[in-house]
């Protein structure tokens, strides 16, 4: 456990990091991957801003390699990706819970406030003002009972609350979300999706990595589908067709003979 990361701190953007005038991401000719391999290739998107999009795809497609170049972990193999309004510093970004490290001991409460080091610096000290904002972000996920526990003593469902929690401290203007709902349950998935609802009225930018196409058909209306290249993108219904989601299928198994 102890290489995984506890807290994925979003670095400074790149030197030469290019204004994305109307956008509030933009992704030309990009590629990524690792060790110099592609995991995913020749992706041109335009995320506009405010739009809310699911991002699908056979396992191995690329979709958490894609939110990874977004956020700056994975430097691009090729190509460029360009971040409008104020650069990754408005990023959020919800990784997958199997690369958070649950064993490091500090309580929810902590955690959650994690969520302000953009307004604190990531040495200051939370002060009692903040302390009420905390407390609501905790009510707002339904964890206000538990925030002095540590986080090694919450079920899958809980910690996801916990992350969604930390992500309305943020108060980020953009998104990145893998795999918000694998492995919880019912529940908590609806009250997840129901908070990633108000995001969006509120003009927030959401990318969401996804598995469920029903879910995605329900409550996205715009998709990215990928099978290491893109496959299609648009409107969800119109994405979310046989043909594209068995060619989709094909691009991926193809990939893997190679
Ligand atoms: N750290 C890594 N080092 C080397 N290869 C990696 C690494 N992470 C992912 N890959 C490879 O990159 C490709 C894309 O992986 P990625 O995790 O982006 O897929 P995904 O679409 O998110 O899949 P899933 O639905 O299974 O989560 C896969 O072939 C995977 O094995």
């Amino acid at each position: 456990m102890s290489g995984k990361p506890h807290l994925v701190v979003v670095p400074d953007p790149p030197p030469v990091a290019v204004e994305a005038a109307g956008a509030a991401i933009r992704c030309r000719n990009l590629c990524l991957g690792y060790d110099r391999r592609p995991a995913l290739r020749d992706l041109d998107w335009t995320v506009r801003p405010g739009s809310l999009t699911a991002v699908v795809g056979p396992n191995g497609a690329g979709k958490s390699t894609l939110l990874k170049g977004m956020v700056g972990v994975l430097a691009p193999l090729g190509g460029s990706i360009e971040i409008g309004g104020e650069g990754r510093a408005a990023i959020g970004y919800l990784p997958q819970q199997a690369e958070i490290d649950r064993s490091f001991p500090i309580a929810v409460r902590d955690m959650a406030a994690m969520g302000l080091w953009r307004r604190v610096g990531p040495f200051g000290a939370i002060g009692r003002d903040l302390a009420p904002r905390i407390e609501a972000a905790l009510a707002a996920v339904g964890l206000g009972d538990l925030a002095n526990r540590p986080i090694g003593a919450l079920s899958g469902g809980q910690m996801q609350r916990l992350l969604f929690a930390r992500l309305l401290l943020q108060d980020a203007r953009v998104l990145l979300l893998d795999e918000p709902f694998t492995a919880i349950d019912a529940r908590t998935a609806a009250d997840l999706l129901a908070l990633i609802g108000v995001w969006h009225r509120e003009g927030r930018t959401i990318i969401a990595v996804l598995h469920d196409l029903d879910q995605v058909r329900r409550a996205f209306p715009e998709t990215l589908l990928v099978a290491r290249r893109v496959v299609a993108v648009g409107p969800t219904a119109e994405v979310l067709s046989e043909a594209n989601l068995e060619r989709a299928r094909l691009l991926c198994e193809g990939a893997e003979g190679r």
